[in-house]
């Protein structure tokens, strides 16, 4: 691939071009839509062979690959009335936007495969779930990080409702912190050591020979401290508000 444009230079966008652009080896020229105008300015400074174009249509005709990448809500507004010849390949990063929907927006016979890459792409470390799979999306995710393709778009939501959890897990953390401070603990005392905890859990997880539930037990003393609340705040009606939670998500992606 020679070319990839993006139109929505704003947080993915942006991590999108950092990872192709970090790690060395041979990148594609990139193609910025200009809105997001201090963010794309601000690559195509930091990095060669990244340019900004005078409008979305420009972005279109100058890539191979385009990768869109606005918020759904912003979607018809930066896609209406842009022409796409057949033989572009599209990817579509926005949540929430079937790809029916998008064909019938941009009118094009172009393969769109939807993909949902995480902020660490910039540091090409993170797995991105690709639907459905095709060969050029995929080696460009493999390279920044992993691609995990999946045949269907029903399988997709399911991964993109997982990926909703993410800052949930932040504000347990954050609650974890605000519980011991007001037990009398430094902030900065609490949040260094809940960071800490945690950092070790990160680097647990990158042991794939150990199930999940085998993780948590191999961390657990029987009848101790971490059985004690697992058992106690993670109780059967936690459980399953999360899993409706997911559910109730799910429903809207369909
Ligand atoms: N953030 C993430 O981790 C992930 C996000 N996504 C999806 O990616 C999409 C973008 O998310 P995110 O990067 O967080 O959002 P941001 O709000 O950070 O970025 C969206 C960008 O789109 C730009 N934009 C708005 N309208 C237009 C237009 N008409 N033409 C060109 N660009 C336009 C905005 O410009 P301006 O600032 O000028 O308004 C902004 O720079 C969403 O659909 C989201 O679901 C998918 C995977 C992960």
């Amino acid at each position: 691939m020679q070319s990839i444009g993006i139109i929505g230079v704003g947080e993915i966008g942006q991590a999108v071009v950092e990872g192709l652009r970090s790690g060395g080896g041979a990148a594609p020229e990139v193609f910025l839509s200009p809105r997001g105008a201090r963010t794309a300015a601000g690559l195509s400074e930091r990095f060669e062979g990244v340019r900004v174009c005078a409008d979305n249509q420009e972005v279109v005709d100058r890539s191979e690959v385009v990768i869109i990448a606005v918020r759904r809500q912003d979607h018809h507004g930066a896609l209406a009335g842009l022409r796409w010849d057949d033989d572009k390949i599209v990817i579509s990063l926005m949540a929430g936007v079937a790809t029916d929907d998008l064909r019938r927006t941009l009118g094009t016979g172009a393969p769109i495969i939807r993909a949902i890459p995480l902020p660490a792409v910039r540091e090409r470390r993170s797995t991105t779930v690709t639907c459905p799979s095709h060969p050029v999306v995929d080696s460009l995710f493999e390279r920044l990080g992993g691609a995990l393709p999946v045949p269907d778009e029903d399988t997709f939501n399911v991964f993109s409702a997982l990926t909703g959890t993410l800052t949930a897990h932040y504000a347990y953390l954050a609650t974890l912190t605000s519980w011991a401070t007001d037990h009398g603990i430094a902030s900065d005392a609490a949040d260094r050591y809940v960071r800490s905890l945690f950092r070790n859990v990160g680097r647990s997880l990158s042991d794939e020979t150990r199930p999940l539930h085998q993780l948590a037990a191999d961390h657990e003393t029987p009848r101790g401290n971490n059985e004690r609340i697992r058992t106690t705040w993670f109780d059967p009606a936690n459980t399953a508000a999360l899993k409706e939670a997911l559910d109730g998500l799910l429903a809207q992606l369909r």
